[in-house]
């Protein structure tokens, strides 16, 4: 942006605005700076600049798709060893963008969803048998193994048997390195930054090899199979409806692997939230177990219709979603010379980043945008707000593809959990959360039990 933009106090020369930020927080961190500085501001990292908006009536502007588009920032182009021109990854004109995007559309249509569900259903019990020894339970470990067998059986028709396994599978500790250097490279200093980590490097191409390697297998276990009813049938097995054109064997590996990450680190991360939020507010968790109980009955077996009919269940998801979206920023590039906010001039090429955390407290919410109260999210509050002040899935064309995907997942696996556990939260535990590039709450636990049927059909 060309006027001059307000930035934190305490700026060293060369270095920049360092001072009283971690490395494992820069989410956080710039939350804080937006509290202090307002809707736009400039964070200077090594000489490099990064303009943050989080103002609403700004980042209605950047989702106009006339003037501006996904940028794929530096911390994105990291990943790229990981996702080279997947769908995450891809730059708006890589050509493997769109195709990959219209081949996989039907992967997302209703009638997926519909085959998905009894496979989600499945694997929430594989949860359940585990749940029901009762005792103390890591969250956000229970639902990545979940979320990750969810993705792997209805995408690629792969189980990581996440719920046979003492420990996570490898490919989760191989991913958390991977996402965890590519954090660290994101804000190293140049020339010292690399010598530093040359061992770094070698271990992560260790990894990426291993991950590389889980996919060819995955593939490998389908080549003479042509159904085309799940992401990986679509890739191997149909074209580009505009053009004919079929995704090369690279793409497809780099696509296995976006989804891998994107379709399950994000959705546990959600699922987590709400249950924190749900174990510290009383009224909610009786307000959405009683919905469960009335809607679904004891012992529910729900069909695909009615997940969609726990309307405060999935509220209490949005409002997790509006306090932690746990995928946290996304970048939008100027397309046009053109101008924001009514004030400030951005140039064909420039960039900004919209931080979600901080656009989710924008004062349209409320004088009390910290509170969590899922009733924000009723029929009639929805309507009085105005549009794109709310952007857990980002926006426009390159917006998240998993979205009706991610919502049925962990509404159905919430309905569950509520439906046969008591949840209670450790009292002293205070919310960490944990950032690698996308959030989690870090070591909150529960102590579940089995409900009480008595009460239940009482
Ligand atoms: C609560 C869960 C999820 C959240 C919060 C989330 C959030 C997001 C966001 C913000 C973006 C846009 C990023 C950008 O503009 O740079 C995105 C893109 C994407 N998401 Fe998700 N996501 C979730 C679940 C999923 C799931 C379940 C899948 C797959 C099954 C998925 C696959 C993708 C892919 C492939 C993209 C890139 C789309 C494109 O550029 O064409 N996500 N997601």
């Amino acid at each position: 942006m060309a006027t001059a933009l307000p930035h934190p106090p305490r700026r060293i020369p060369l270095i920049g605005d360092v001072l009283g930020v971690s490395p494992k927080t820069p989410v956080q961190d710039s939350m804080r700076h937006a509290a202090e500085l307002g809707p736009v501001f400039e964070r200077k990292v090594f000489g490099r600049s990064i303009v943050f908006v989080n103002g609403a009536e700004m980042v209605a502007d950047l989702s106009d798709e006339k003037r501006f588009a996904k940028h794929v920032t530096p911390a994105i182009s990291n990943l790229r060893p990981l996702g080279g021109d997947g769908l995450f990854t891809a730059h708006n004109e890589e050509p493997n963008w769109r195709r990959a995007h219209e081949i996989l559309a039907p992967a997302f249509s209703r009638n997926a969803m519909q085959r998905y569900h009894p496979t989600m259903l499945a694997i929430t019990r594989q949860l359940l048998d585990t749940w029901d020894r009762g005792g103390e339970v890591d969250v956000a470990d229970d639902m990545t193994k979940l979320t990750l067998e969810t993705i792997g059986r209805t995408g690629f028709g792969y189980s990581f048997s996440s719920f046979e396994r003492a420990e996570p599978h490898p490919f989760v500790a191989a991913m958390v390195r991977t996402l965890r250097h590519a954090q660290r490279m994101a804000i190293q200093p140049p020339v010292i930054g690399p010598l530093l980590s040359r061992k770094a490097n070698q271990r992560n191409e260790a990894d990426l090899a291993f991950l590389h390697s889980v996919v060819a297998d995955v593939i490998e276990a389908r080549r003479n199979d042509t159904s085309t009813e799940d992401l990986l049938g679509l890739m191997l097995n149909t074209t580009q409806p505009s053009t004919g054109e079929a995704l090369d064997e690279d793409n497809i590996r780099h696509q296995i692997i976006t989804f891998l990450v994107a379709g399950h680190e994000t959705t546990s991360g959600a699922l987590s939230f709400a249950l924190y939020y749900l174990a510290r507010n009383p009224d909610v968790l009786a307000r959405a177990q009683s919905e469960v109980d009335k809607v679904w009955g004891a012992n529910p077996d729900p069909s695909y219709e009615e997940v969609a009919k726990l309307r405060y269940v999935r509220r209490v998801l949005d409002e997790a979603l509006r306090l932690w979206p746990t995928a946290p920023a996304f970048a939008r590039q100027a397309q046009v010379d053109t101008v924001v906010g009514g004030e400030y001039p951005m140039r064909k090429g420039q960039w900004a980043l919209v931080l979600i955390p901080a656009l989710h407290r924008d004062p349209v919410w409320g004088d009390d945008p910290e509170s969590f109260d899922p009733d924000r999210f009723s029929p009639e509050r929805n309507r009085a707000r105005p549009a794109h002040v709310y952007k857990p899935f980002g926006t426009g064309e390159r917006a998240c593809i998993g979205r009706q995907f991610a919502l049925h997942e962990a509404t159905l696996v919430l309905g569950m959990l509520l439906s046969r556990y008591e949840l209670r939260g450790d009292p002293s535990y205070r919310l960490k959360v944990q950032e690698l590039l996308t959030l989690k709450p870090e070591g909150f636990k529960l102590e579940v039990s089995l409900r009480d049927r008595a009460s239940v059909a009482a």
